[in-house]
């Protein structure tokens, strides 16, 4: 059987059950609410219900075949993330940008380069380096190594990012914000050079998992079905390669 992990709760389990309905894979969650077993109509797949965060690592160590999360914690959790897992399909749903946002009071800094200068001073000022509040340790640090930025300090945050500004444990976030609420609630501006990543709900395959004949067969199976309902373009161009 194809081993496929799906969000066993939160904000991504119902779509990803719509989703996989609507090209005529009914699944759902088996028994109780309370009860993490995942129900799924076909023959060559097997339902794997796991928290949205532990799938990557799940993909990567190929306990599972296919996995649906978010795009932003495959690319967080796994270093050199593209070598493990492959993109199936974009989603279109759970759809989240990464952005670095500032105190709104923090005039003079509205972009990246702003931030770089305003974290220099900073240092000069108080002796230590500008405090970025966040989970997503890895992708953070590409972006700024990326674009220059090297005077600043990740300080963890697991939740309640926003609140870590007002609560004086870090000058500067970064965290995923759909509507915009949080931070507007918080009074942080996001700065203006784009989101550090565009994320939404993805179906990966895991490159490690055991792919021998019998399971290549299931896969094509069920994209096919899958894909026949298909309104993703790469999916529906997978299917053609
Ligand atoms: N406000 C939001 N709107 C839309 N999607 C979001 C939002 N916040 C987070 N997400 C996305 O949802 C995914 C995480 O889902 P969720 O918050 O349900 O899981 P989680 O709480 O991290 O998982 P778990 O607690 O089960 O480990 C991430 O890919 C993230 O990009
Ligand atoms: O732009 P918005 O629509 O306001 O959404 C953004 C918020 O949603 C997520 O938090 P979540 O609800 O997962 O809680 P958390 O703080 O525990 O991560 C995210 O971490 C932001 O805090």
């Amino acid at each position: 059987m194809l081993k496929l992990g799906v969000p066993s709760k939160g904000r991504l389990m119902e779509k990803t059950f719509d989703w996989f309905g609507e090209r005529g894979l009914a699944m759902g969650r088996g028994g109780s609410e309370r009860e993490y077993a995942g129900l799924v109509e076909h023959d060559d797949v097997e339902l794997v219900m796991l928290s949205a965060g532990e799938i990557p690592r799940e993909l990567a160590a190929g306990r599972i075949h296919l996995g649906v999360t978010g795009s932003d914690l495959v690319r967080d959790t796994l270093a050199g993330w593209d070598d493990k897992v492959e993109v199936l399909a974009p989603m279109g749903f759970g759809h989240a940008d990464l952005v670095l946002a500032v105190p709104r009071f923090w005039v003079d800094v509205d972009t990246l380069e702003d931030l770089d200068a305003a974290a220099a001073a900073f240092r000069r000022r108080h002796g230590f380096r500008l405090r970025i509040a966040t989970k997503y340790h890895r992708l953070v640090r590409e972006y700024l190594r990326a674009h220059g930025v090297a005077d600043y300090q990740l300080v963890d945050s697991q939740g309640a990012t926003e609140g870590t500004v007002r609560n004086e444990t870090a000058e500067a976030i970064a965290d995923i914000t759909s509507t915009g609420e949080t931070l507007r609630a918080n009074h942080l501006k996001i700065l203006t050079d784009g989101p550090i990543h565009a994320s939404q709900a993805t179906l990966f395959r895991a490159r490690n998992a055991e792919w021998d004949g019998p399971s290549r067969d299931r896969l094509s199976r069920l994209l096919s079905d899958i894909g026949r309902h298909a309104r993703s373009e790469l999916l529906e161009t997978k299917l053609s390669s």
